[in-house]
């Protein structure tokens, strides 16, 4: 079996540039970063005045001082952080979401407390993982009738459980 590290070298695809504003309350926080050498999603961080509390079972919109100019047919997807959700039952309520090409705002993260404790946000803390992707836009041509196939309307189980 092959044991070799994993390979550190360059990606086989090459790396979209997003340029990124930091916007006045979040000027001194570090930048996206890719945790790892193989990471999917950079890791971004919350960009509040104070410590924010979420209460079990709500939501809070949460700055992360940042703006992107992210290449046409590009998308970028926030994603939560598996650690939170396991440890503390928090997520993003709209997971993914997503960063439109053309956004200039500044990137929000909704996020969710689904435990029965109280979680609290500090500033700085990261709260999220960023996932760059291309995307297509379709073009939409209505029809009178659709082809046929095998699966016709059946769905939503249609196939069974086992
Ligand atoms: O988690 C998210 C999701 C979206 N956005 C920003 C970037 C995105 O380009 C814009 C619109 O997002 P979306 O299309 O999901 O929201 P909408 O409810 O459809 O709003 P809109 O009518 O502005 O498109 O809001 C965020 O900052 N965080
Ligand atoms: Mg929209």
């Amino acid at each position: 079996m092959d044991r070799r590290p994993f390979d550190t070298g360059r990606s086989p695809v090459s790396a979209p540039a997003i340029g990124i504003c930091r916007l006045p309350h979040g000027a001194d926080l570090p930048l996206p970063a890719y945790a790892t050498q193989g990471a999917a999603g950079a890791d971004i961080r919350a960009a509040l005045t104070e410590a924010l509390t979420l209460a079990p079972g709500t939501r809070a919109l949460v700055p992360t001082g940042l703006s992107f100019e992210i290449p046409a047919g590009y998308e970028v997807q926030v994603r939560p952080r598996s650690g939170l959700a396991a440890k503390h039952g928090v997520t993003i309520l709209n997971t993914p979401g997503t960063i439109d090409s053309d956004y200039r705002g500044e990137v929000k993260i909704i996020l969710v407390n689904l435990s029965e404790e109280p979680f609290t946000v500090a500033r700085g803390d990261r709260i999220a993982q960023i996932v760059i992707a291309p995307v297509v836009q379709a073009e939409f041509g209505e029809r009178q009738s659709l082809a046929v196939s095998d699966r016709g309307e059946g769905g939503f189980g249609s196939t069974g459980t086992g």
